[in-house]
């Protein structure tokens, strides 16, 4: 039986003593960028604060590889899975070059030959090298993502010597972005899981960057949970059913399908 990746084994999303938001039961493969979509509040973040291990789910278990989460251990997960939380404020007036480098940390006892130039190329992907000396807590809103972006990429930028797959584990990261970047950063995401095999995963609010990018979307809430190819998830019925809003699909010019949307029916 396949065993690597991220298994949620009927897994129970929701805050200690809360309501349960979800129950969720999915496979995400390494080498795959997984979106996880779903109305405000349905329980994305959770989920995913679950993938990382951060929460305790209330029911069920993470397992990766084939291994309960939790014995993983930390030190462990960090050589080979980099998170990106929602809120990246940083406490200390650090300069970016100095949050990317944060990144390489948990490589310190085994440094790579490359440590100054992996957080330099991984700075020139989200297009922040020119920041590099700036204070973090001075930057706009989407450079300072764009520079937790580079910390995630720079974690986790070489193979992991046992052959383990890698993972980026990101909350929302296109908020932020212009719409420029938005498309940069989640072609870039595309490009590691495919060309890397990095298992990505990801919360997204855009459907059609979704679509567009992502293979497999794991769709939450409210109250139930469906996973799959992106194009099988977000269908225009599965779509009007989780947000009450209407869509037409309508075909772009590189050939992928794209929606419209509107409050009401045409
Ligand atoms: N620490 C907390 N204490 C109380 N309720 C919480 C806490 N964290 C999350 N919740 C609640 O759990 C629910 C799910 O929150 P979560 O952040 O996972 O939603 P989400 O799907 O990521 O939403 P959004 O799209 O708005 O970011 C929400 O109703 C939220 O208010």
């Amino acid at each position: 039986m396949k065993t690597e990746g991220i298994e949620c084994r009927a897994l129970g999303v929701g805050i200690a003593r809360g309501p349960r938001l979800a129950t969720v039961t999915a496979r995400i493969e390494p080498g795959r960028f997984t979106a996880i979509l779903g109305p405000n509040g349905a329980g994305k973040s959770t989920l995913l604060s679950m993938l990382v291990g951060e929460r305790e789910p209330q029911s069920g278990e993470v397992m990766l590889d084939g291994t309960p989460l939790a014995r993983h251990g930390m030190d462990a997960l960090a050589m080979r899975r980099a998170v990106m939380p929602q809120d990246c404020s940083v406490a200390f007036d650090f300069t970016a070059l100095e949050v990317v480098e944060l990144g390489r940390y948990p490589h310190r006892a085994h440094p790579s030959r490359e440590e100054a130039g992996i957080v330099r190329q991984a700075m020139e992907l989200t297009g922040v090298e020119h920041l590099a000396h700036r204070s973090i807590n001075t930057l706009s809103g989407g450079e300072r993502a764009r520079t937790h972006l580079a910390r995630a990429l720079a974690q986790v930028w070489e193979p992991c010597r046992d052959g383990s797959a890698r993972w980026l584990l990101l909350d929302e990261p296109t908020a932020a972005l212009d719409l420029a970047h938005q498309h940069h950063s989640m072609a870039l995401l595309r490009r590691l899981s495919e060309e890397q095999g990095v298992g990505v995963v990801a919360v997204v609010h855009d459907v059609n960057l979704a679509v567009r990018y992502a293979h497999d979307a794991l769709l939450v809430g409210p109250g139930h949970c469906t996973s799959g190819a992106v194009g099988e998830v977000l269908e225009p019925e599965c779509i009007h059913r989780t947000w009450g809003v209407h869509c037409t699909p309508v075909r772009a010019q590189d050939g992928v399908m794209q929606f419209l949307f509107s409050a009401r029916a045409a």
